[in-house]
């Protein structure tokens, strides 16, 4: 089984306008509101994939309603702990003109320690081994940076499988806990390292520096320029399939639903990381946080190769 885990979900709003302009009234050309979180779009590219996961997390308020009722629409088996607390708003504003975005995350709720408690035992009460446990998203108010860590250890020494896609200190203490992966893009990998600038340039230097840490494995995504994945025995290169980019929210969450799904099937890191790229690109060239579509992926998925 695949489970996902998104602590701080967000209800997605992107508003389109012609021209950004700052002290001024913009008016949107159009506006979409999405179904978002790390571990929920997951959920939701896999589900695309034709891949079954559970949903777990804390959804509160109106916008947890809406989220959650929009995901068990879409058929994912959906295992919530509910919070007081309101689930958060981010919001993307989308320039037309010169096709670029600002996006504005909202920092989320305030989680109070029983409601951290009861995620905890239902998390304990379905840890099984062979697993795959997504853990995906930043954390909200009330939640301690060494949250990520505690779970990695919990689920790998159940004999499950980690996956942490998460940023800054979270993913740092979350890193030597020892996920079976992480997928970082290269800003947030780069920003847990203190390398000299040689080191910097050496993809061998910073991409073991990392793995030091205590990651398994990792996958570093890069963009339109596809993604670089490492173990103690590998460092290999992959370009990513060339699309009309529309908005490219939602493709690192999409590449760790390709990830994952193969990695279940029991392929190794270097089989499944063209499907990871393959979806990132599918959902890069979607509007919104709408996510691709498996046809999509397959047509895709020709282009993706290994550079070295
Ligand atoms: N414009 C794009 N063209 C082609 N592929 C893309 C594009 N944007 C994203 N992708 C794909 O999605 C993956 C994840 O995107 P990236 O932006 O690196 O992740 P994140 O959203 O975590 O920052 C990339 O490795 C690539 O395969
Ligand atoms: O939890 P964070 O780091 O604030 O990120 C949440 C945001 O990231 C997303 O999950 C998209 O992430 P990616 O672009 O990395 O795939 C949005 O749906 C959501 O608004």
């Amino acid at each position: 089984m695949i489970y996902t885990l998104t602590l701080n979900p967000a209800a997605d709003l992107e508003l389109s306008v012609d021209q950004l302009e700052f002290n001024s009234v913009s008016r949107a050309i159009d506006s979409r509101m999405d179904c978002g979180g790390k571990g929920f779009n997951v959920s939701r590219m896999l589900k695309n994939l034709g891949q079954d996961s559970i949903a777990m997390g804390f959804v509160g308020g109106a916008t947890g309603l809406r989220l959650s009722n929009e995901l068990e629409a879409a058929g994912i088996d959906c295992q919530f702990t509910s919070i007081v607390g309101e689930t958060r708003t981010n919001v993307t504003i989308v320039e037309g003109a010169n096709a670029r975005h600002i996006k504005v995350n909202q920092a989320g709720p305030v989680i109070s320690e029983s409601e951290l408690t009861r995620l905890v035992e239902s998390i304990q009460q379905r840890l099984q081994p062979g697993d795959w446990w997504v853990l995906g998203g930043s954390l909200p108010q009330g939640v301690p940076t060494s949250f990520y860590a505690q779970l990695v250890s919990l689920i790998e020494d159940a004999g499950a499988h980690a996956v942490l896609d998460t940023s800054g200190e979270a993913l740092r203490e979350g890193i030597f806990a020892g996920p079976s992966l992480i997928k970082p893009n290269l800003e947030e990998a780069q920003a847990l390292l203190e390398l000299d600038e040689e080191e910097l340039n050496s993809t061998q230097a910073w991409t073991q520096a990392l793995l030091a840490m205590g990651a398994q494995n990792l996958v570093v995504s890069l963009g339109k320029a596809g993604a670089l994945m490492a173990s103690e025995a590998q460092l290999h290169e992959f370009a990513s399939p060339s699309i009309v980019e529309a908005n490219p929210i939602g493709a690192g969450d999409s590449m760790v639903a390709g990830l994952v799904w193969r990695l279940s099937k029991g392929e190794s890191l270097e089989q499944a990381l063209p499907y990871g790229l393959a979806c990132g690109a599918a959902t890069a060239s979607r509007p919104g946080t709408e996510l691709g579509e498996l046809a999509q992926v397959e047509q895709l998925l020709e282009q993706c190769r290994q550079i070295n």
